[in-house]
């Protein structure tokens, strides 16, 4: 009887090591993809840049590995921006996104030299020049715009949609209000504009839709303002494989197609070509995760189905019970084994939307088996709670088959470690 064998390692090894539940990220992987970036985008086009969306996954090793690898890191709130602080981070390679930052986020961008701060509205562009005098310091920045297209994925992760929290609004000309008070603001640098549409995209057309309207923006602060956009950034949103019916492009699939765009759109126009960034999240690191489960118990309703409950679930992945997000797993000490039955995985919240697969396919099962659960590397260990005061996994990396611990296992105590 075989292990499932995840980059190199032995899962069941891993449970025996590490215990259960536990995160299980592999660094070739997250390697591999910025290689790839690096070959078919950074290395084929003059003056463009990638970032990597630290939502996704971060820790300050995770940092150090995307700065080794050489790709700048984006953040969106003074906790990012911190964890980037710790793990020596380049200041000049962070963005600083955020809808709703506070006055002490952007004075910590600023007091550490971040290279540039998206702008989401003009109360604060407002506030940082206010704070940018305060400093006696100039501060890049891009406005973010609502490009106002139709996303084809989950409501919850559409972004740029016209009815959406983030970015500067089009319509009534808002956006050129907002750039003539930018050009105007003594201690601010506007570089350019940034979009970002949403996430998990499988097609590319909305990029390039997208694309359309911020060059016309591009094109109209030109003719208003004589303004020469120097950034456009088109951020990320590019999709990976979580259920078997889907695949992961490869990024050339995205970013061909958007340089293509932009070059010809821009030469339409007599536009100069701006630096083009991107900003992978989930395509660098979602499939460079799994989550390995012990099961707890199997219980099953005659007639009506199999529960199989695990000791985690919507603490360490709420995406489920929040967007009803499909995943595969499989039985990783049973994986020559044939699967004959239908069970439902079922996390050990109290609340019957804690339900990690409703159908999955195993062998025969029984308490003590362990659950694999794949394409867990995004948005799991960086949305994981303490509901029901449950300790956070342990996060576990993998390079050449060799495992190393990132983030210890949470004890009790650290859950309580704030409280009197
Ligand atoms: C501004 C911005 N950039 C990049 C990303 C990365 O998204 P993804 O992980 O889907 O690539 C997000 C999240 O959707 C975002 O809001
Ligand atoms: N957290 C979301 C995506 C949000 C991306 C950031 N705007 C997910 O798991 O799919």
């Amino acid at each position: 009887m075989s292990n499932y064998i995840f980059a190199q390692c032995d899962t069941v090894e891993l449970v025996k090591k590490y215990d259960t539940p536990l995160y299980v990220v592999s660094e070739d992987y997250i390697v591999d993809r910025i290689a790839e970036i690096k070959e078919d985008f950074i290395e084929k086009y003059d003056n463009v840049w990638a970032v990597y969306a630290s939502k996704a996954f971060l820790t300050k090793e995770m940092a150090r590995i995307v700065n080794r690898e050489g790709i700048g890191i984006d953040v969106v709130s003074g906790g990012e921006l911190y964890t980037a602080i710790k793990a020596d981070f380049p200041m000049d390679k962070i963005i600083f996104h955020g809808n709703s930052k506070t006055y002490e986020e952007l004075e910590m961008a600023i007091i550490n030299e971040v290279g540039r701060i998206v702008v989401d509205n003009l109360d604060e562009l407002h506030q940082l020049n206010e704070l940018a005098k305060k400093y006696d310091k100039v501060i890049n920045i891009l406005y973010r715009i609502t490009p106002g297209v139709s996303i084809d994925t989950h409501k919850y992760i559409q972004t740029g949609q016209v009815d959406s929290k983030f970015g500067v609004p089009l319509g009534e000309d808002r956006i050129y209000e907002a750039i003539e008070k930018a050009i105007n603001s003594s201690n601010i640098n506007l570089l350019g504009f940034h979009f970002h549409v949403g996430s998990q995209l499988h097609k590319n057309n909305t990029h390039l839709e997208a694309i359309e309207i911020g060059i016309n923006v591009m094109r109209e602060a030109k003719e208003k303002f004589d303004f020469e956009t120097k950034e456009l950034n088109v951020g990320g949103g590019f999709g990976i494989k979580y259920a078997d019916s889907e695949n992961r492009k490869p990024i050339a699939f995205f970013t061909e197609p958007i340089m293509e765009k932009i070059i010809s759109t821009c030469s339409k126009f007599k536009l100069n070509m701006p630096k083009i960034i991107i900003e992978p999240g989930r395509w660098i690191v979602g499939e460079a995760g799994i989550t390995l489960y012990n099961i707890n118990s199997v219980k099953e309703i005659p007639n009506i189905r199999t529960y199989v409950g695990i000791d985690g679930g919507m603490p360490d992945n709420p995406r489920p019970s929040l967007y009803n997000a499909k995943y595969e797993a499989i039985i990783a000490n049973k994986v020559d084994e044939k699967p004959t039955e239908l069970v439902t995985i079922a996390g050990k919240c109290c609340e019957t939307g804690d339900i990690l697969i409703w159908d999955l396919k195993v062998p025969k099962i029984q308490s003590g088996d362990i659950l694999a659960v794949l394409s867990t590397g995004a948005y799991n260990y960086s949305m994981a709670s303490n509901y029901n005061k449950i300790p956070k996994p342990a996060v576990v990396m993998i390079k050449d088959g060799v495992d190393r611990i990132i983030v210890k296992r949470e004890t009790y105590d650290d859950i309580l470690r704030n409280e009197v």
